[in-house]
């Protein structure tokens, strides 16, 4: 089943065109990424997606709903991660996860086992029960994924999710991302750090400047561009001498 399907989609804020007319499928059960640099249109494709921009042009689905027609039916579907996201600093991480899986969770029953995974994917050891304000950058994001997650969404749409992140966090990220998808969670990440989606991502898509240059699976964009990796496939996609 197709999980997003997005056609010719536009989004004009004022005079500056983000997204001109940008075409992509996502299969259920893909980790799908779409991939460029600071400004090309990754967090405002996702904001549509996620319901919360309206698009100028074009029209974008999450399994057969209209993100705009049908928004509430999207939002029952989703978890989306922004870029900039805190939690509550006053609360323990422990607690933020509670209030969100009571937000969620329909009956008593589900709210302690969303909880329980919630914990889980957020492995934050003890530090889960210490205050979000006394968190690094690298704990808060794995708590927020940890949220995103434990509702098991169909679809997760996912804004850097491991940006300026170290190595160890970066990589339990990515680990957790690998492990949902196995369980069958779609998940639509966006990146500008093409090395680490080449390790995460079943297929991806280049965007810049609010056009799609490239898509594919990392292997296929390599072959095609004779190159030793997505960084260099990018490179020569958009014409920068190497
Ligand atoms: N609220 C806004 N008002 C005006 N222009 C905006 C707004 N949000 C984004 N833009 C512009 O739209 C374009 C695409 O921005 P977007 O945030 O989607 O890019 P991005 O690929 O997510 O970049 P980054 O990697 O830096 O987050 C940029 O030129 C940006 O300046």
């Amino acid at each position: 089943m197709t999980a997003v399907k997005v056609e010719n989609l536009e989004k004009d804020y004022g005079k500056v065109k983000a997204l001109k007319g940008i075409s992509f499928e996502v299969k259920e059960g893909e980790i799908f990424g779409l991939i460029g640099p600071n400004g090309a249109g990754k967090s405002t494709t996702l904001k549509i997606l996620a319901t919360l921009l309206v698009p100028t042009g074009g029209k974008a689905e999450v399994f057969g709903y209209d993100v705009v027609s049908k928004a509430d039916e999207v939002r029952k579907l989703i978890s989306y991660l922004p870029e900039e996201a805190g939690a509550y600093k006053n609360l323990t991480g422990y607690e933020y996860l509670e209030f969100m899986a009571k937000l969620y969770a329909k009956t008593g029953k589900s709210i302690e086992e969303m909880l329980k995974l919630g914990v889980k994917i957020a492995g934050l050891g003890e530090r889960i029960h210490d205050k979000v304000a006394t968190y690094s950058k690298g704990m808060t994001r794995k708590l927020l994924l940890a949220r995103a997650l434990m509702v098991m969404p169909k679809l997760a749409i996912l804004d850097e999710p491991a940006s300026g992140l170290d190595i160890i966090n970066a990589y339990a990220i990515r680990q957790t991302i690998k492990r949902f998808a196995e369980e069958g969670v779609t998940f639509l990440i966006s990146s500008h750090n093409m090395l680490e989606v080449e390790f995460l991502c079943d297929k991806v898509a280049l965007i810049n400047k609010g056009v799609i240059v490239e898509i594919g699976t990392p292997k296929e964009l390599k072959e095609k561009y004779n190159a030793e990796n997505l960084e260099e496939v990018f490179m020569k996609a958009v014409g920068v001498k190497l």
